[in-house]
């Protein structure tokens, strides 16, 4: 079928409109282009459909840096200019706000401001995560392929900071090689490398089986020269796995990234985000939005490791710190006594459980991506707090909570500032300020 492509969806398609009215979601198109696209799959309300020719590029098309996007998951918007990528993620978020989070169209526009793009659009990230598949008895280590097809073998990642792009090659050389004459049974590995610290860690998630933890420690060690290399154990089905422990199979077992002022020691199974300038950007908008005072009490809800625990623990007064990752807390109770910080408290636990009990005068909340338990939202819609930061990577379930929000009748979003911490992809950060209703 011959399409005009309309717009992106917040996902790696784009979407047109078929003659009989329904939308069709594109692999490989761009707003802008005429294309003529092959149906994938057909559904009653929606087409699945495949670029098979670009009849007429968008002005927004460009040729993807990196040879291997046509056939990687790993950015599929690529082909797009990125100032166009920043407009569509703003539209996204305007869309679901409006849609989702039902404040309406002129309310949704009035709210987000333009995406901010804090540095470069490739070579941005601290981290990747490789996919491993076993093909005709042999291992491949790649990345994941468009529409989950299996996995991509790749030398680099240009995703990855320019000085570490290497390690791709290295670590899947080297993994390829063991698997030879081992049975590794890792599933996947993650690659963390930071400019700053120069620290490199190895992480393979692997069941907790035998395992040639010697050999795997030399030959990978050999390779990449990282500072940490672990095994992170993982037991249950696959949509549920649990984390059944780490063990450190050669150096320091742990990795350092350094955030504005902050050291940061993160173990590979706990969150961290993988765009350091864009961190650094959210802490920033962070504090602007709570202006901290040496008076205030804080509350950090889904801490982590302390991104937002430290800069406000230096600006506050107290700072009570909710995380159920049990990684993540002994990450960020090292994270507060390197930086000789004494007014802050970690807690383990739900947000909901172990809500403080004592109320904040200021609140970040950075959920994962299923956004914030109702009970979260009622809790925090009785604090006499004067601003929250809610801290999301998803528009739709922001728009949700901001809707929850709004039938509590406390706290009503100021604005909506959007950042683009995964250039190339759709996905998109949200920095919210909330304020007591007048
Ligand atoms: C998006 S990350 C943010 C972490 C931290 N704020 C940062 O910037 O690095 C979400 C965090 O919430 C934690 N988490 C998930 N569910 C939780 C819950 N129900 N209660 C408390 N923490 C939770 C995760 O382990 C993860 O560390």
């Amino acid at each position: 079928m011959r399409l005009k492509i309309e717009s992106m969806a917040y996902g790696p398609d784009a979407v047109a409109h078929a003659d009989d009215g329904r939308a069709v979601f594109v692999t490989g198109a761009v707003p802008g282009d005429v294309v003529e696209a092959e149906v994938v799959r057909e559904e009653k309300r929606l087409v699945k459909a495949r670029v098979t020719a670009v009849l007429e590029p968008s002005p927004d098309r460009v040729e993807p840096r990196c040879p291997w996007a046509s056939v990687c998951g790993g950015c599929p918007w690529a082909a797009m200019d990125y100032a166009a990528q920043l407009a569509a993620k703003r539209d996204n978020v305007v869309q679901s706000l409006s849609r989702i989070g039902h404040l309406g169209a002129e309310r949704a526009e009035a709210l987000v401001a333009p995406v901010l793009a804090p540095g470069a659009s490739w070579g941005y990230r601290n981290k990747v995560e490789l996919a491993v598949e076993r093909r005709r008895g042999r291992a491949v280590v790649g990345m994941h392929a468009q529409g989950d097809s299996g996995v991509v073998k790749v030398d680099r990642c240009l995703l990855l900071d320019a000085d570490h792009e290497g390690l791709v090659k290295a670590v899947s050389g080297s993994l390829s090689y063991l698997a030879n004459s081992h049975n590794l049974n890792v599933e996947r590995v993650g690659i963390r490398a930071s400019r700053r610290t120069g620290d490199v860690e190895v992480a393979l998630w692997t069941e907790p089986s035998p395992f040639p933890r010697a050999q795997a420690a030399k030959i990978l060690g050999d390779a990449t020269g990282a500072s940490s290399i672990v095994r992170v154990m993982t037991k249950g089905p696959l949509k549920a796995r649990k984390l059944a422990g780490t063990e450190r199979l050669d150096g320091n077992g742990w990795w350092q990234e350094r955030i504005l002022d902050e050291t940061m020691r993160v173990s590979a199974p706990s969150f961290f985000q993988v765009n350091t300038l864009g961190a650094e950007q959210l802490v920033q908008l962070v504090l602007e939005a709570l202006e901290p005072g040496a008076d205030d009490a804080a509350m950090d809800l889904y801490s982590g490791a302390g991104t937002f625990t430290l800069p406000l623990a230096r600006r506050a007064s107290w700072v009570d710190a909710v995380e159920s990752y049990g990684p993540a807390v002994g990450n960020l109770r090292h994270n507060l006594e390197r930086a000789g910080i004494d007014n802050a408290d970690a807690v383990g636990g739900d947000a909901g459980r172990e809500f403080p009990d004592e109320g904040a005068d200021i609140v970040v909340v950075d959920p994962p991506r299923a956004g914030l338990a109702p009970d979260v939202v009622e809790k925090l819609s009785t604090l006499d707090a004067r601003a929250i930061a809610y801290v999301s990577c998803d528009p739709a379930t922001l728009a949700r909570d901001l809707d929850r929000f709004e039938e509590a009748g406390r706290f009503s979003p100021v604005w909506v500032k959007p950042v683009d911490l995964f250039a190339q992809t759709f996905h998109v950060e949200c920095v919210t300020l909330l304020r007591p209703r007048s």
